[in-house]
């Protein structure tokens, strides 16, 4: 909801649609904030970027290294809290950037008060400060990689509490929470190291206290998978507990949880993670933990399990429901035959490695749930890798043995619930008062870290990516990330077949990272208040199966060059500008490949995340605002015609100018560069030539066609409307002819107007940025807008507005039932909240420019306008 007005404030961090599923982010901060060091020439194009403090700035490794880590001792990444969660085979490490994005004065020498003041805003005060969670790992044996890590981005240096944050000075005594054995063992080399002292929390807690977090902050965080299928599991928060927690590390923590902060490790087996990777590794002599687990993808572990029909001559043990091809003994074919272990082949060998060990966590898991009567179990660390194979294998046994009582659960953030639970032992951060709405999780390409070496710059993250975009390409790879899915054929009689169908090769690491996003904490982004029901609001009309997204793949796949060329027109078409067209261009398809492998790989994904997605991959790369020239043509083109639309409307009687008004809304909506149709009709014509060839065209009754009653309610003297919240969609004339009228109707009307905006440009969105100049050029030549724009009525920051009435008066209802609400345009009023019920009467208007969607949601056609009119009683 942010309406930034232009003064000597700072810009706050503000969230947009609180009214959608599309809410815009701070990414573009963070991108900002991270301007690569060794190309500062070409890619420091704005001035008003914040440098980086290259002082003490060393190679480290060899010279000779192609890409030698550059390290930056005094590089604060301004990050508050670092946890670290260091086990048997992996570190992990969550940490929190705040997204300061303060482009003139130095971060560092800011108060800490100053610094509240700036993300909390003037109106409301926040327990936490914005900013995000990043999650990356290490393997433990490679623990100094995981310090330099730290070291370059200055983890461990950054703290709104921590001393050196104020002064600049080097801190003394940093502490950093840590869990997991390594906390114990590492403790000495830490503070050697980094000067800094580990805080011991303990494993147990922190496991449970991250599964608790996850569970209840994040959605869709977890699912099942069975057969193959991936399914989000929505969770009631009153009916979490008890469960069971099953951590599948290098050992097998099984711990029984009955709330927060109450639980009893139950069980445990040494037969877990480090086994099958120890085991395998051995046997095959593979060389990643990956390599193993993509081998057991193309094995067939029949020529090493001993199966109950080699046993029983071919036959089913039915009687005690055994089938022919169950598993009888793991390894067991290898004791008769006269081989040796260079005989067998090593992809049978990690298959056989791996059934053995899921089966057996799974009905170990099933044991102990049974002894406890749970029926939920939920499976975590990083043995699972969101490999499908081990997770089909792992419910298939909960499943079996339960006899479909039990339901085997997985956690999206699966390795990183010991390191979440460390982070949430920090006193200070407020993050365990958040719910679900505060975090959004977003998915950049490659972060934050690539691979297990530190190439280049550790801070240059954008030409990091854009290099490793054009490695990628270079080598014709695909970074299709293909999924292993081989679901088991299962025989229904206790044991499975091997895999049907096997997977190519497994994500590696680097795309891996986009199964799990950054979590975007946006202390603003709050539930719009006149949500009928927040709980059962859904963001996405349309929800992306497997044909829907082909559609649309198709659609974005067509768009994106013409997508390119303008993101590359509005930075100056410079060659750095290309250059992050192009690898703004192979992110995107990347994604749009990972989502057609996988279209739950990032959790529940409908079609208002997919076009969030591609806003966000291009303020990754550093596009701002794509259409901005388009726009102000568009704006200009169209403010020089309002005068005469603004008389020719006040010639007109109340009731037809509330026609005219309303089909000019629907008129100008055509106006997106987000559909190629429109896109092509531009080409023939100019602004003005097709917004009238659109009016003309308004032919009543509009696919969902409300206006009368609309009208009827807004011709009732007795009740009038007391505040109008127009929500408003694209530049050009669609705001300044379409919706600018029609605010000024209200205005004229005594109505209250407070017109709503994103706060970063999604296509040719208008946003609030823009919205003022735009109000004031049209106040030139209409007294009514210049008076409300003067009352400063017109814009301010509709969410403080309406929860501050709310709080002030309690009973609030009066108020309510005289306020509209009014979403114009695709995004607002179809790819969301189309269904969506409000406290308010709510009118909806746009036109459809896609024949699809058309299809899909009226059985209509393009161009088919839709004016829903949704009065509360
Ligand atoms: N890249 C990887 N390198 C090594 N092991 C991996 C990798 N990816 C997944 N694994 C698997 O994950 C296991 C480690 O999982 P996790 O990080 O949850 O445990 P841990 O915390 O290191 O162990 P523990 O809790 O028992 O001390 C490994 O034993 C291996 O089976
Ligand atoms: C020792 C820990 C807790 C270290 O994370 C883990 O590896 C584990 O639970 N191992 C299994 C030990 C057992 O209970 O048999
Ligand atoms: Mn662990």
């Amino acid at each position: 909801m942010a309406a930034n007005n232009s003064g000597s404030e700072p810009p706050i961090p503000e969230d947009d649609e609180g009214l959608g599923g599309v809410t815009h982010e701070e990414e573009a901060a963070e991108a900002k904030g991270k301007a690569p060091a060794a190309s500062t020439t070409t890619m420091n194009r704005s001035g008003s970027r914040p440098q980086l403090d290259l002082s003490g700035a060393a190679i480290h490794g060899t010279l000779e290294d192609r890409n030698p880590t550059i390290l930056l001792p005094n590089q604060s990444d301004d990050i508050s809290h670092l946890a670290l969660d260091i086990g048997g085979s992996l570190i992990k490490l969550v940490y929190f950037s705040r997204h300061a994005d303060q482009p003139t004065e130095d971060k560092r020498k800011l108060s800490t008060k100053r610094r509240l003041e700036i993300f909390t805003g003037a109106r409301r005060s926040y327990p936490v400060l914005g900013g995000r969670l990043h999650f990356v790992k290490f393997e433990t044996g490679k623990l100094n990689e995981c310090l330099d890590f730290i070291s370059s981005k200055q983890l461990h240096r950054g703290g709104v509490d921590s001393p050196s944050w104020r002064s600049g000075a080097q801190p003394d005594n940093i502490v950093i929470k840590a869990t997991g054995g390594g906390a114990f063992k590492y403790a000495d080399l830490f503070k050697e190291r980094l000067g800094v002292s580990l805080e011991k929390e303990d494993e147990m807690d922190c496991l449970v206290a991250g599964a608790n977090f996850l569970l209840k902050a994040i959605r869709h965080e977890a699912f099942t998978h069975m057969d193959g299928q991936k399914e989000y599991v929505q969770i009631d928060q009153n009916d979490l507990f008890p469960y069971l927690l099953v951590n599948v590390g290098s050992g097998v923590s099984i711990i029984k949880v009955d709330g927060h902060g109450k639980f009893q490790r139950v069980s445990g087996t040494n037969v877990g993670g480090g086994t099958y990777w120890g085991l395998g590794r051995l046997m095959t002599e593979c060389k990643s933990f990956d390599e193993l687990l993509e081998l057991s993808q193309r094995g067939d572990n029949s020529t090493i399990d001993m199966l109950v029909g080699d046993i029983y001559g071919g036959l089913d043990y039915s009687k005690i429901g055994l089938s022919a091809s169950t598993i009888a003994s793991s390894f067991g074919k290898t004791i008769s035959d006269n081989k040796e272990l260079s005989d067998y082949r090593p992809e049978d060998i990690s298959l056989s490695l791996l059934r053995m060990i899921s089966y057996n966590i799974g009905q170990i898991s099933y044991l102990n749930a049974l002894r406890y009567g749970l029926k939920r179990i939920f499976f975590g660390g990083f043995f699972i890798r969101g490999h499908a194979y081990t997770m089909d294998t792992i419910s298939f046994a909960v499943h079996f043995w339960s006899k479909g009582e039990a339901k085997a659960m997985f956690l999206r953030h699966e390795g990183f619930l010991g390191a979440l639970g460390a982070f949430m032992s920090y006193e200070k951060h407020g993050l365990d008062d958040l719910s679900a709405h505060h975090l959004v999780e977003r998915f950049p390409m490659g972060a934050p870290y690539v691979g297990g070496k530190i190439h280049g710059p550790p801070l240059g993250d954008l030409n990091e990516k854009i290099s490793w975009m054009e490695k990628f390409v270079q080598k014709g790879t695909q970074i299709t990330a293909p999924v292993p899915m081989g679901a088991p054929a299962t025989t229904g009689m206790g044991g499975f077949e091997r895999p049907t169908s096997k997977g190519d090769i497994l994500r590696s690491d680097a795309s891996a990272a986009l199964n799990v996003g950054v979590l975007h904490l946006v202390p603003s982004l709050d539930v719009f208040p006149l949500l009928e029901d927040p709980k059962t609001y859904e963001p996405n009309t349309i929800d992306l199966d497997h044909d829907e997204f082909k559609y649309w793949f198709t659609i974005l796949s067509d768009h994106l060059p013409d997508l390119v060329e303008k993101a590359v027109a509005s930075e100056g078409g410079t060659d750095d500008a290309k250059r992050r067209g192009d690898a703004f261009a192979h992110a995107f398809s990347a994604h749009l490949a990972r989502l057609t492998e996988e279209p739950a790989a990032y959790g529940k994904f409908g079609l208002a995340n997919l076009l969030e997605l591609r806003e966000e991959c291009l303020r990754e790369f550093q596009f701002f605002d794509a259409y901005v020239s388009i726009k102000q043509r568009e704006n200009e083109a169209s403010l020089a015609v309002l005068p005469d639309l603004l008389m020719e409307l006040d010639s007109m009687d109340e009731e037809d100018r509330l026609l005219a008004l309303i089909e000019g809304v629907l008129a100008a909506n055509i106006f997106d560069w987000g559909s190629k149709a429109c896109v092509d009709l531009y080409n023939q014509g100019t602004i003005i030539e097709i917004y009238r060839m659109s009016r003309k065209k308004m032919q009543r009754p509009w696919r969902i066609d409300n206006f009368d009653t609309f009208k009827s309610r807004m011709l009732k003297k007795d009740q009038p409307y007391k505040r109008a919240l127009i929500s408003v969609d694209n530049a050009g004339a669609d705001v300044v002819l379409g919706m600018l009228p029609l605010a000024r109707e209200f205005l004229r009307r005594g109505v209250e107007v407070v017109l709503v905006a994103n706060s970063l440009p999604a296509l040719n969105d208008i946003t609030a940025n823009e919205l003022p100049e735009i109000v004031a050029e049209a106040a030139k030549h209409c007294g009514i807008l210049r008076k409300a724009a003067e009352a400063g009525g017109l814009i301010v920051d509709a969410m403080a507005g309406i929860q501050g009435d709310a709080k002030d008066e309690p009973a609030s209802v009066p108020l309510m039932v005289v306020m509209q609400l009014i979403l114009e345009g695709m995004g607002r009023s179809l790819h969301t909240n189309l269904n969506a019920r409000f406290k308010c009467d709510a009118l909806k208007l746009a036109m459809v420019k896609n024949q699809r969607l058309a299809e899909k949601l009226f059985n209509g056609n393009i161009y088919d306008c839709i004016c829903k009119f949704e009065p509360v009683s």
